[in-house]
């Protein structure tokens, strides 16, 4: 980047705090959450949401569990304020839900905004107006006083109109827009101010909304600066501050919780940080991130995949593949040593039968958040024994043992390779079947044993080689060994065994046997073999047969 270019910016202020708190401070209960999807997100949406759609998204947030949750500007737009006619006139609001509306400090705008709210129980009526010394001067051209005036004049008339209004109890919200951009120090006094004329009390507690409108520094100088107007503002018992956090520079998630930890007791948010240019904080992220802390979040993300199908359908946007929780993929794990960590770990944990979550790479257990195991290891050319292993044990029940499955995943990998793409699992499947079981030269038909002595069977086999039907007789300790030895005696094919496993698939009558034989050949390289049959003994010398086939 050219140096001049850079000479336009200004570095953010830092804070001179004495002694900050926050780094100590750990996070043990979820703030206050309160969604505004359905106002901040949807102003910045290309086609805001229709009642339709806005009526889905709030239904979701209900069942989400949002307590507040900002509805919409209904001064601004015809189908908010129709909107919010719906809800309160259809009794669509639960009596622990409390719905919130946006309105800037001008007389019509407030009337209006009253006007909608109409008969609805509880609310909270949010007036804004922007107090950054950059619109002071550039957009509203006055200086502080005017701009304190501004929100007295607002705050007065929202407080008459409340005093007149019939029906439930109003509760007070007032944000100092473009917060990051305004002096500390003046923002403090603007709240007071506006405080005051509210009349906040412990008991009739002002919401402070503090909000990075445009997200300006690095999430500890807006800790620092949270903190210090935690520690600075007068009456802070008689506030409720509350925090809304955009993404600019990509760290709002950090931003809003280090803000918690330097005491704001409120987080403004959308789902999955949809909202002006770079988004809202991502709520669900934050609740997730508690979620992984042991804390309770308070919200109901048991099943992300759903509320991520509302949040896309009704805004339009897609969530990320890689979205912190809810992307498609942030379950699946490619990379070979990832993906055996996650088997070992899964195989621990059913050993362990422990409730506490420890397997490696996946910080959440999906299943918390309705995802299934089914697609965590997925197989291309970044992968290795390991996953090809889990997908063969998980969709066919084989065991392959350690050598075998690095043969194979070899195979697996070379094919990943020459087709650079991720390969299913039904290919996986398919490729074990050709390069393992499928017919070769030789096939076993059939076999039979008899007692011959003591600890001695003789065995007959019948095979097909080279499409001709030979007879073999051998004696062994058993009818591995005895087959070993009719091979060498009537075919001529010596057969060094140097491994062999064998399992169970099923159980009763469906069961199936598995054999696994690693055969040495004249020049000593092993060549692994694999067979299933519904007998042990067929399966081991078909096992054998593959094993001999392969090798050529
Ligand atoms: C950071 C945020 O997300 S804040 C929320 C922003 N959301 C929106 O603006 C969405 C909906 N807004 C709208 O539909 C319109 O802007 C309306 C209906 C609110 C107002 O419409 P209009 O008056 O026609 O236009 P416009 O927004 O351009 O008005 C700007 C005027 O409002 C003033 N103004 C802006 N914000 C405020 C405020 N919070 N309080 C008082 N006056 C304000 C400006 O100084 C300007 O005054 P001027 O006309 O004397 O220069
Ligand atoms: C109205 C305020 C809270 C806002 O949306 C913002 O500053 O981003």
């Amino acid at each position: 980047m050219k140096t001049a270019a850079s000479d336009k910016y200004r570095p953010y202020p830092t804070m001179k705090l004495a002694a900050r708190r926050w780094p100590d401070a750990v996070i043990a209960a979820a703030p206050q959450w309160c969604s505004v999807d359905l106002r901040d997100g949807n102003q910045a949406l290309i086609d805001p949401m229709d009642s339709h759609r806005k009526m889905r998204l709030w239904n979701t947030l209900v069942a989400m569990g949002f307590k507040q949750i900002e509805v919409g500007f209904p001064a601004a737009s015809q189908t908010d304020y129709d909107f919010i006619r719906h809800l309160i006139e259809g009794g669509h609001i639960p009596d622990d839900v409390t719905i919130q509306i946006l309105t800037q400090a001008r007389e019509d705008l407030i009337r209006k905004s009253f006007e909608a709210l109409e008969g609805a129980n509880k609310v909270i009526v949010h007036l804004y107006n922007s107090t950054s010394e950059v619109q002071r001067r550039v957009v509203f051209g006055f200086d502080r006083q005017g701009c304190i005036d501004l929100a007295l004049a607002g705050t007065r008339l929202v407080r008459e109109m409340s005093a007149q209004r019939k029906g439930g109890e109003v509760t007070f919200q007032y944000s100092p827009e473009s917060f990051t951009g305004t002096e500390p120090d003046f923002a403090v006094a603007i709240v007071e101010a506006v405080a005051a004329e509210w009349g906040a009390t412990p008991e009739r507690k002002m919401i402070v909304n503090l909000p990075a409108t445009v997200e300006m520094s690095t999430p500890n100088i807006y800790a620092d600066v949270i903190e210090w107007f935690c520690a600075t503002v007068k009456n802070r018992d008689s506030l409720v501050v509350s925090v809304h956090p955009h993404n600019d520079r990509g760290t709002g998630v950090a931003a809003a919780e280090l803000a918690v930890m330097a005491g704001a007791d409120r987080v403004e948010g959308t789902l999955f940080g949809n909202g002006e240019r770079t988004g809202n904080v991502d709520v669900c992220t934050l609740a997730l991130n508690l979620f992984t802390q042991g804390i309770d979040p308070q919200l109901d993300l048991s099943d992300i995949d759903a509320i991520r199908r509302v949040a896309e359908e009704c805004t339009g946007l897609p969530v990320h593949q890689r979205h912190p929780y809810a992307g498609e993929l942030v379950y699946t794990a490619f990379s070979g040593s990832h993906q055996d960590a996650i088997n070992k770990g899964f195989k621990a944990r059913d050993k362990a039968n422990s409730p506490v979550w420890e397997v490696p790479y996946l910080p959440i257990d999906p299943a918390d958040v309705g995802r299934s195991y089914e697609a965590v290891i997925r197989i291309n050319s970044q992968s290795g024994k390991g996953g090809v292993a889990f997908v063969l044990e998980r969709d066919h029940g084989l065991e392959l043992p350690k050598p075998f499955q690095a043969e194979f995943a070899r195979v697996v990998q070379d094919h990943a390779d020459r087709e650079g793409r991720e390969l299913a699992p039904e290919e996986i499947w398919l490729f074990f079947q050709r390069t393992y079981l499928a017919d070769g030269r030789m096939q076993v038909v059939d076999y039979s044993t008899v007692p011959v002595s003591k600890g001695q069977r003789a065995l007959t086999a019948t095979l097909v080689v080279d499409g001709k039907e030979r007879i073999v007789q051998g004696i062994g300790a058993g009818p591995v060994d005895a087959f070993v030895h009719a091979l060498e005696k009537d075919l001529g094919v010596m057969v060094k065994i140097k491994d062999y496993h064998e399992h169970a698939i099923g159980q009763g009558s469906e069961a199936q046997a598995a054999s696994y034989v690693a055969v040495a050949g004249a020049d000593g390289a092993v060549v692994h073999g694999a067979a299933l049959d519904a007998s042990v003994t067929m399966a081991a010398l078909k096992a054998i047969a593959s094993a001999l086939n392969r090798a050529g």
